[in-house]
């Protein structure tokens, strides 16, 4: 089985492209460090990304993936300074490219696919990012977290990027990580392929209904 008439493949960025959590945790214990407070390991800040960084600042200010609605809203905005100077400042030390993910991504864009990024990340990130790895020059668009008003799980970004591009969304397929990646695709009633390896707050990315489950993101060229 694989997909049909698709020509606009949507990529999730962290979790699916990129294991970016090293760098993300070694940002967050930044700044907590700076901040007096507790710090935690990589295997709990995991569970924590996905939903963009101020969501992420959020949590580690919780200490949990559940956020403290009583956050005193000026520790946060510091907070969520210091984590952005330092982030951004720190993108790509420990941060790399999945196994296969530039060989398949090289493949898809010979094949005729066009390609896009739909990340909850901040966009000017982005771009730094892909340039460290070498992936660049692959792909057509891309929009962060913060590029529209909205972010996965809601389908704008999806509906933005098939429209920028020029095509139904028939056409495009949303590969990602998380059930926010899915969430947003089945929003929209596009097809979508979830990817085992990533961030899913510990949870089976099976529950959210994927078109198809991959467990390496070569298997991608069996599908397209
Ligand atoms: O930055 C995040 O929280 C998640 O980013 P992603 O949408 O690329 O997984
Ligand atoms: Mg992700």
């Amino acid at each position: 089985m694989k997909f049909t008439n698709k020509e606009v493949i949507l990529f999730d960025l962290d979790g699916t492209l990129i294991d970016s959590v090293p760098d993300l945790a070694t940002a967050v214990n930044h700044m907590l460090n700076a901040l007096h407070r507790e710090t935690f390991s990589e295997d709990t800040i995991r569970y924590w990304v996905g939903n963009g960084a101020q969501v992420l600042v959020k949590r580690a200010l919780s200490g949990q993936t559940e956020i403290d609605e009583k956050l005193d809203p000026t520790l946060f905005e510091k907070a969520l300074d210091i984590f952005l100077t330092f982030y951004g400042e720190n993108l790509c030390i420990d941060t790399a490219a999945y196994p296969n993910v530039s060989t398949t991504l090289h493949t898809l864009k010979e094949k005729g696919y066009r390609l896009v990024i739909v990340t909850n990340k901040p966009f000017d990130f982005v771009g730094p990012i892909l340039e460290a790895l070498g992936l660049d020059g692959v792909f057509d668009f891309w929009l962060g977290g913060d590029s529209l008003e909205k972010k996965k799980p809601d389908p704008l970004p999806l509906l933005h990027a098939c429209e920028h591009m020029n095509v139904s969304i028939s056409q495009c397929v949303m590969v990602g990580d998380s059930r926010n990646d899915l969430l947003a695709a089945k929003n929209c009633g596009m097809q979508s392929v979830g990817v085992t390896y990533g961030y899913n707050y510990g949870e089976e990315i099976g529950i959210y209904d994927p078109t198809f489950i991959i467990d390496d993101f070569s298997e991608l060229n069996a599908l397209l």
